[in-house]
């Protein structure tokens, strides 16, 4: 099949390289032209398992970029993968879309055969069928239901994990407007409708919608609920992970998503989160519980700063904070709980001096005054104490020898050598 994706970020470089190793013919549309150059020239504009050697085999072959829309015409479909962020109160900005779904409309108003339109973004219910389908329509002169069709496919892919999330999924949810447009999203993604493991959900677009904003809140309240468990845990000198992790043998909850400590960050569950919540409250309904998740969520990283004051006096001290990508195997740094622990340990008038091995690039802008260093080890050196932000596996069995304060204070709970240090301690634990 011939396929379109608009937006080439995290979500649309991944599912267009995916689908270019499934054997599609895919073109990526992009505004931005480093990133259409990087991925002609074979390579990833992105960290992600797995997708630097895909982008290498199908560019130039069966997978292209482009910054002008007229390639969508030569497409059966496309997928909008553009972001949908926060205005400043929290709501869902569409601006992006609106832009995006008029590019997009011009440039099939050319095209003579019909077109299938596939929102692929986070949007609230009502955005496909009330915002996206009406400008389309304008700008193309074709109509819902005759030769344009629409659907709603939400995404699941976790960032560090894309490609196999992509192509391994659990669930493949399809809202659509016809017949027509389920069938051609079940013929695009046969080979992974094909495994035993991925459901096929079939329903209409506005419970599409919701459901990824339910499978998200739901996701990111059970992290807040485990952050509450453990915090309560720990107050009771409790191990807050040998509690969760019984807890999740039962199987109505499950063992996954059990770790408590620093909370939930990334580019999804902060703005998800609040768009649901914005959302409720516009359609008359006080979300008080998820209200509830975000303040726990909030609370944490001052938390773990306040736990490391308790042990050494941070005006003026030298203090490592390992980790800064929002979660490991990836350079994402949006909405990263390391970020507001580096705000904290800076008010409260430390010198942070931060390693992270793949982040640090996406960071040093953002904070110039911090220190970054070559490695763990050397951002450990002569450091007066340490926290765990993100829980990269070569955390695991560091040597902390080098410190001149051995304290350490873990919002991950890695792998640490309890015995080489004066004081270690969880921030849940
Ligand atoms: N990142 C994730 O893990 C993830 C997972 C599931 C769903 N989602 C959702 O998918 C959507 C995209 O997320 P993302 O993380 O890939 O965003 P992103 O910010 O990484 O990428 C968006 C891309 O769109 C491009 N763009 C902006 N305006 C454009 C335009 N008018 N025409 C063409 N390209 C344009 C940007 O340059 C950027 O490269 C969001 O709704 C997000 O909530 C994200
Ligand atoms: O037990 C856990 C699991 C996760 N986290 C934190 O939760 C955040 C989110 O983690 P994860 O869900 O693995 O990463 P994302 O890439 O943000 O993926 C989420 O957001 C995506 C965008 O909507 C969805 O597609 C995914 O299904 C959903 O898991 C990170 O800060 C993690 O450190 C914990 O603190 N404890």
């Amino acid at each position: 099949m011939h396929v379109s994706i608009v937006g080439s970020g995290y979500v649309g470089t991944t599912i267009a390289a995916c689908l270019a190793d499934l054997g599609h013919e895919v073109v990526n549309v992009e505004i931005d032209e480093d990133i259409v150059a990087t991925i002609n020239a074979g390579e990833a504009p992105i960290h992600e398992s797995g997708l630097e050697e895909r982008i290498a085999e199908h560019a130039g072959t069966n997978l292209r970029a482009t910054t002008d829309y007229a390639a969508v015409r030569d497409t059966d479909v496309t997928f909008l993968c553009l972001p949908t962020p926060q205005a400043d109160d929290g709501s869902l900005d569409l601006a992006v879309m609106r832009a995006g779904a008029e590019s997009l409309g011009r440039a099939l108003a050319t095209k003579n055969d019909d077109h299938l339109v596939v929102v692929k973004s986070t949007v609230l219910p009502g955005t496909t069928e009330d915002v996206v389908g009406p400008i389309l329509e304008d700008e193309s002169g074709k109509h819902v239901g005759d030769d344009l069709e629409l659907a709603m496919n939400p995404e699941f892919l976790r960032m560090g994990t894309a490609v196999t999330d992509f192509l391994e999924p659990d669930k493949v949810v399809v809202g659509a407007t016809s017949d027509d447009a389920a069938a051609t999203l079940r013929e695009l993604y046969a080979p992974i409708l094909s495994r035993e493991e991925t459901d096929l959900v079939e329903t209409d677009i506005r419970e599409a919608e919701l459901i990824k904003y339910a499978n998200n809140a739901f996701l990111a309240s059970k992290v807040s609920l485990v952050n509450e468990l453990g915090n309560i845990a720990k107050a009771y000198g409790a191990d807050a992970y040998e509690v969760l992790e019984a807890v999740g043998l039962d199987d109505r909850i499950s063992e996954r998503f059990m770790r408590s400590g620093l909370g939930w960050g990334g580019s999804c569950f902060p703005k998800d989160v609040d768009a649901l919540r914005a959302g409720a409250r516009e359609q008359g309904y006080d979300p008080a519980l998820l209200d509830a998740v975000v303040a726990v969520n909030d609370a944490q990283p001052r938390r773990l700063v306040d736990s490391l004051a308790a042990h050494v006096d941070l005006e003026d001290a030298r203090i490592t904070v390992l980790g800064l990508s929002f979660k490991p195997g990836t350079d994402d740094i949006r909405k990263s709980r390391a970020l507001d622990v580096i705000e904290y340990l800076q008010d409260r008038g430390a010198a942070v001096v931060a390693y992270d091995p793949v982040a640090m690039e996406n960071v040093r802008p953002m904070y110039p005054d911090v220190e970054y260093a070559e490695s763990a080890t050397d951002a450990l050196a002569d450091a007066d104490g340490a926290v765990v932000a993100t829980d990269w596996p070569e955390f695991d069995d560091l040597a902390f020898g080098g410190m001149a304060q051995r304290v350490v204070v873990d919002g991950r709970r890695i792998d640490v050598d309890e015995t080489e240090l004066d004081v270690y301690e969880g921030l849940t634990w």
